[in-house]
């Protein structure tokens, strides 16, 4: 690890970098959405306008002292208070500029709107659009396959539905919105994955949840699949403890996704019903343990979080966002080992990821050379996807 352990940290002070655009596109369209789609008092729009001139222009805020969680963030911001928001570690800067909306929109505070879901109109819309429609109705043909079938069709249909989330698409065009095709995956551990879960082990599986809506609903059915088959005895699902990255589970969105599956026909109501039975016996737990909205990689994670990964037989990190905490948010040499950059991990893990950012690692010579010459943004675009494995 140590020859790669300068790389540099992505921050958003290039110019026509993919952080940059995040920080000046996205986030000022995403204020823009978010304000229409409530209607708020004054105080909001005006709490809105303020955080969308901040964030494009001017130098971070510390929170008000009074503000919900300021003591962490005193200590999670101290290096980075009064910089722009362009020249501190872009996982930092999204992860603030999350934390200050919900501020904006009176999240925290004491009123009417405390604990109201700013994403939440987008997040329910998903679950009834024709294309989840068509993927419950799936399951009807998928859900009669033999077991071995099942298990490699329900893993690509979770690793894909992380294609959906909205922040990506507030900016993403054609193929990469629609999320047409999908190519060969760039790395490929399904194999290992499902060795560490063999049928009939007394296998604890940890899922670390990503978007809400049309990923969670097939995370879900994968883990009605894994509980159904014997593949595991008990799964913990984590999720966030607060809205966030605009699509990020809460239990709320569980819920959400579980009345979905269960209010639907055939197969999905079935996985539904399961699932809400094996909530209800312990074999599924949903927790929201509060470093999952830290700006912090995994790395640094605390030691109650730590005992519980070591207490998994599996962790799949589902997602961009866990990938960059995952192996540190830094531009690696995409050949660098992904064993050696989660090491430090307190068990085995593995990654479903398409690629929405720059960070990449666990790549081989030859697909990193075809993927240079083809494609520009084969890194950010979302056409491509990934499972990596460090058992
Ligand atoms: O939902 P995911 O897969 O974690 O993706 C979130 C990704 O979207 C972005 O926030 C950009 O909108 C990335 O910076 C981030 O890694």
């Amino acid at each position: 690890m140590s020859d790669t352990v300068d790389a540099p940290v992505i921050r958003a002070d290039e110019p026509g970098s993919f952080a940059r655009s995040v920080l000046a596109e996205r986030h000022p369209a995403l204020i823009e959405k978010v304000r229409d789609a409530f209607p708020y008092g004054p105080e909001q729009h005006r709490a809105l306008d303020a955080l969308r001139d901040n964030s494009a222009e001017g130098t971070i805020p510390p929170l008000a002292p009074t503000a919900y969680d300021h003591d962490r963030w005193e200590v999670w911001g101290r290096e980075h208070f009064g910089r722009s928001w362009f020249d501190v570690p872009f996982l930092w800067a999204e992860s603030y500029f999350y934390r200050r909306l919900l501020e904006a929109v009176g999240y925290f505070a004491d009123g009417p709107w405390r604990g109201i879901d700013p994403f939440r109109p987008f997040k329910q819309a998903e679950l009834h659009t024709p294309q989840a429609e068509a993927e419950l109705a799936a399951l009807d043909d998928v859900l009669r396959r033999p077991a071995g079938e099942q298990a490699q069709v329900l893993v690509h249909g979770s690793l894909w539905g992380n294609r959906a989330d909205l922040g990506f698409r507030l900016s993403a065009t054609g193929a990469e919105a629609t999320g047409a095709a999908t190519p060969p995956l760039v790395a490929d551990d399904a194999e290992a994955l499902w060795s560490l879960l063999p049928v009939g082990s007394p296998a604890t599986l940890c899922v670390v949840a990503d978007n809400a809506g049309r990923e969670l609903l097939p995370d879900l059915v994968l883990i009605d699949h894994v509980l159904h088959h014997g593949r595991a005895e008990r799964v913990v699902l984590q999720v966030k403890p607060y809205p966030y990255y605009v699509s990020d589970a809460t239990t709320e969105d569980v819920v959400d996704c579980l009345r979905r599956l269960a209010g639907a026909k055939g197969a999905a109501a079935g996985v539904g019903g399961r699932l809400w039975a094996a909530l209800g016996d312990g074999r599924l737990t949903v927790r929201a343990h509060d470093f999952f909205r830290a700006p912090l990689p995994y790395q640094e994670m605390p030691g109650d979080l730590r005992r519980e990964f070591a207490g998994a037989t599996l962790t799949v990190m589902k997602g961009d966002l866990n990938y960059r905490r995952l192996v540190g948010d830094r531009m690696w040499p995409p050949t660098t080992s992904f064993a050696d950059r989660t090491g430090y991990f307190p068990g085995p893990v593995a990654a479903l990821r398409t690629l929405k950012s720059d960070v990449i690692v666990g790549l081989d010579e030859p697909t990193v050379a075809t993927l240079d010459a083809r494609e520009d943004r084969w890194r950010t675009s979302g056409a491509h996807a990934l499972i990596q494995v460090r058992g």
